[in-house]
This record gives C-alpha cells, sequence and structure tokens, in this order.
C-alpha cells in the first residue's frame, strides 16, 4: 500500500539544504473516477436438453475476508513483545509462593523487554507496594498487581493529540532516517480526513527527491494538497506551505523534513531553523513537533527523544513498527526516564495501522 515510499538515503548522504528553489509544485487530488468495464458478460451455451426445475437453492456467497478490528491488529502487532514478555512472565506467574526469587526474575524479564533500570526498578517497587496492600501471597496474582503497575507507569503518555485549537494546526514531523515519518504522514492525513478535516502535506523532505514525489503522488491519489519545491530547502516548503493553507482554510498541514541523526550537528541546526521558519510564516506556530521513532531500536530511542526534545522542544512521540519488534517495553522506559506524551502507534505498513496511543488497551494486548 506504502510501496511508492520505499526509498531510502544512507544517513552518511544527508547534505546541508541546497539552494535556489525552483518554483512550488502543487498536487491537488482529482480523483480519476475508474473506466467503466468494456468486457462483456459470458453469453450462456444453449441448453440440448431441458432440464427438471431444481429446488430452489440460495446460492452460498464466498465469505469475504472479515477486517480485523483495531484491537486484534493490536493485539497482532504487539505479538512479539507479548511472546517474548508472555513466556517469561508465564512461568513467574505460573504459582507458587511470591519471595524474593520471584522478583529477581522479574527484574530481568523487565529489563530484557527494554523498560530499562530506572522503569524496571519503579515497577519493582511498585508491584511490591501492591503486594503487601492487597495481601498477595500467590504469584499467580502478581499478573494483574503487575498489569496495573505498568498501566498507571505508561497512562500519563496518552495525552492525545488535540487540534482544534489552531487553524490551520501545523504539525511537524522530525526523526531519524526510515524511522517512518513519510509513511506516518500518510496515515495521519487519513487519519484526519476521516474526521472530517481537510489536510495539507508540506513535502519539507527536500533532501531525498523521492520522498517528494512519493507525498505528490499520494496527494494526488488521495486528493490532498501537496506543496513541494524542485529542489529549494525544507523551511522554504514548509513556509509556503503555510501560506497556502491559511489562503485556502485548511484545517491541518503535515510538515514532513527529512531523516537526520541528532549526532549530525549540522542538520540538528537545519531543522531548528525550519522550526524558526514555520513560526515566521504563521506566529506561534508549529502547534505541534512530533518525533517519529522506530520501536525497533529499543532502548536508544531514548537518546533520540532526549536530543530532539533538546534541540526541537517535542511535544509529541509516534511510535511505528511495533509489529517488527519485541521491544515493546521501551514505552515504559520513556515514561520514567523522559516522558512526552505519545500520540499514535504504529502496528503495520496498511493505513488504519495508525492510531492514538491508549495505554489500557497496549498493555491488555501486551499480557492478553
Ligand atoms: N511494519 C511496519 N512498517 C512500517 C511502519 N511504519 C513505517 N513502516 C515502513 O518503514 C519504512 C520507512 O518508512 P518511511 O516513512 O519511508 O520513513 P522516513 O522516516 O520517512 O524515512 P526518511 O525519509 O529516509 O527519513 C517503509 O517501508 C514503511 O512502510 C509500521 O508501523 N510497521
Amino acid at each position: 500500500m506504502f510501496s511508492f515510499f520505499k526509498k531510502k538515503p544512507k544517513p552518511e548522504d544527508l547534505a546541508a539544504p541546497q539552494a535556489a528553489a525552483t518554483p512550488i509544485a502543487e498536487a491537488t487530488a482529482p480523483v480519476n473516477p475508474s473506466s467503466p468495464s468494456t468486457a462483456e458478460p459470458l453469453a450462456p451455451a444453449a441448453p440440448a436438453v431441458i432440464p427438471a426445475p431444481a429446488p430452489a437453492v440460495t446460492p452460498v456467497e464466498p465469505e469475504a475476508p472479515r477486517k480485523q478490528s483495531w484491537t486484534e491488529r493490536l493485539k497482532a502487532g504487539l505479538s512479539k513483545t507479548r511472546d517474548k514478555l508472555g513466556k517469561s512472565l508465564a512461568g513467574l506467574f505460573g504459582g507458587g509462593k511470591i519471595d524474593e526469587d520471584l522478583y529477581e526474575e522479574l527484574e530481568t524479564v523487565l529489563l530484557t523487554a527494554d523498560m530499562g533500570v530506572p522503569a524496571t526498578m519503579h515497577l519493582l517497587k511498585d508491584v511490591r507496594e501492591r503486594v503487601t496492600l492487597r495481601g498477595l501471597k500467590d504469584a499467580s496474582e502478581l499478573k494483574q498487581a503487575l498489569k496495573d503497575s505498568l498501566t498507571e507507569l505508561i497512562a500519563p503518555l496518552q495525552i492525545p493529540l488535540d487540534t482544534s485549537g489552531h487553524q490551520p494546526c501545523v504539525i511537524m514531523l522530525a526523526g531519524v532516517n526510515g524511522a517512518g515519518k513519510t509513511t506516518s504522514i500518510g496515515k495521519l492525513a487519513k487519519y484526519f480526513q476521516s474526521q472530517g478535516k481537510s489536510v495539507l502535506l508540506a513535502a519539507g523532505d527536500t533532501f531525498r527527491a523521492a520522498a517528494r514525489e512519493q507525498l505528490m503522488a499520494w496527494g494526488e491519489r488521495n486528493n490532498v494538497t501537496v506543496i513541494a519545491q524542485q529542489g529549494g530547502d525544507s523551511a522554504a516548503v514548509c513556509y509556503d506551505a503555510i501560506q497556502a493553507a491559511v489562503a485556502r482554510k485548511i484545517d491541518i498541514v503535515l510538515a514532513d523534513t527529512a531523516g537526520r541523526l541528532p549526532t549530525q550537528l549540522h542538520l540538528m541546526e537545519e531543522i531548528r531553523k525550519v522550526k524558526r521558519v514555520i513560526d515566521k510564516a504563521l506566529p506561534g506556530a508549529p502547534h505541534e513537533v512530533i518525533l517519529v521513532l522506530d520501536a525497533n531500536i529499543g532502548q536508544n530511542a531514548l537518546t533520540q527523544v532526549k536530543a530532539f526534545d533538546d534541540a526541537l522542544g517535542l511535544t509529541g512521540l509516534i511510535l511505528t513498527k511495533l509489529d517488527g519488534t519485541a521491544k515493546g517495553g521501551v514505552i515504559a522506559a520513556i515514561a520514567r526516564e523522559h516522558p512526552v506524551p505519545l500520540r499514535f502507534i504504529g502496528v503495520g505498513e496498511g493505513l488504519d495501522d495508525l492510531r492514538p496511543f491508549l495505554a489500557r488497551d497496549y498493555i491488555d494486548a501486551l499480557f492478553d
């Protein structure tokens, strides 16, 4: 579905922004109605014998494959983390006494699920308190205590993105190469459109030409305006996009940016400039600065959150590719060590596979 988003520059190829913008290209979306089929229906062959009337039978329609609900996709998406965590915990929660050996094993399990030391220590302390308070004796009762602890820890990250206070609400996306920024923009555009909001995309990843083209092609197919430039720099594209959005009374602007590593200081400076220029185009904007994180990087996600937060002042996170990893526990590490609202999580490549983060659903999908 997102095959056109496939690309990939190497991080070291990332150059400073190009100069000399060529004129703005704009893709709006006249969706072509599909042309009517020209296939002729097959003529039935003439029967040689008149058959006896058969009893009326209602033809059985082949069942269309049922679309999975979000809960099912979330569960399927988190299966790797659940398998790892669940299998280890199943042993612990099997029964027997709650003792120090059990707590020690629990500590190992939490650490190997990429929760990090501070979150693991916090959870152990919290679980111990719950055990004492509830007077729990048997290991089988520990599961609920841990679920409650984890939910309480990550619940503060559940702050849904509210775009209602601004028109346009400008959302800027940042992240390292291949984290899923461009893909997430497509999914977010769909998400906001489904809420009846108008969306405009700023093809601010001017480093990778394919990113611009992919975004424009996607915009055409999905009736979303894309503002792009041949060459030019990211800040200029975002500036033009915001002016266009203001003139057209658009609800949401999604600004893409090129991937960069936090260690590439000149590129971090460049993205700071993009943010400043957005504020010039529309004072107070961007209203949301999102870091897109690939869940596969586990504990490294924390380093990225800290670095991008220092550079840009993050207001939200998107955690993608939870379906491909057993490192879903990193959410607990973020919650404990550097909390930034987790706006959306991605559990697949489909358009519907990005949804607002709900702590309770996440924990249920992880444990049950
Ligand atoms: N399985 C899975 N794949 C995903 C998810 N989100 C994104 N991807 C894939 O990750 C790859 C990279 O995504 P992009 O959106 O191109 O990443 P990007 O951050 O824009 O990359 P750069 O432009 O290089 O910085 C694509 O093949 C996506 O289809 C997800 O939630 N699950």
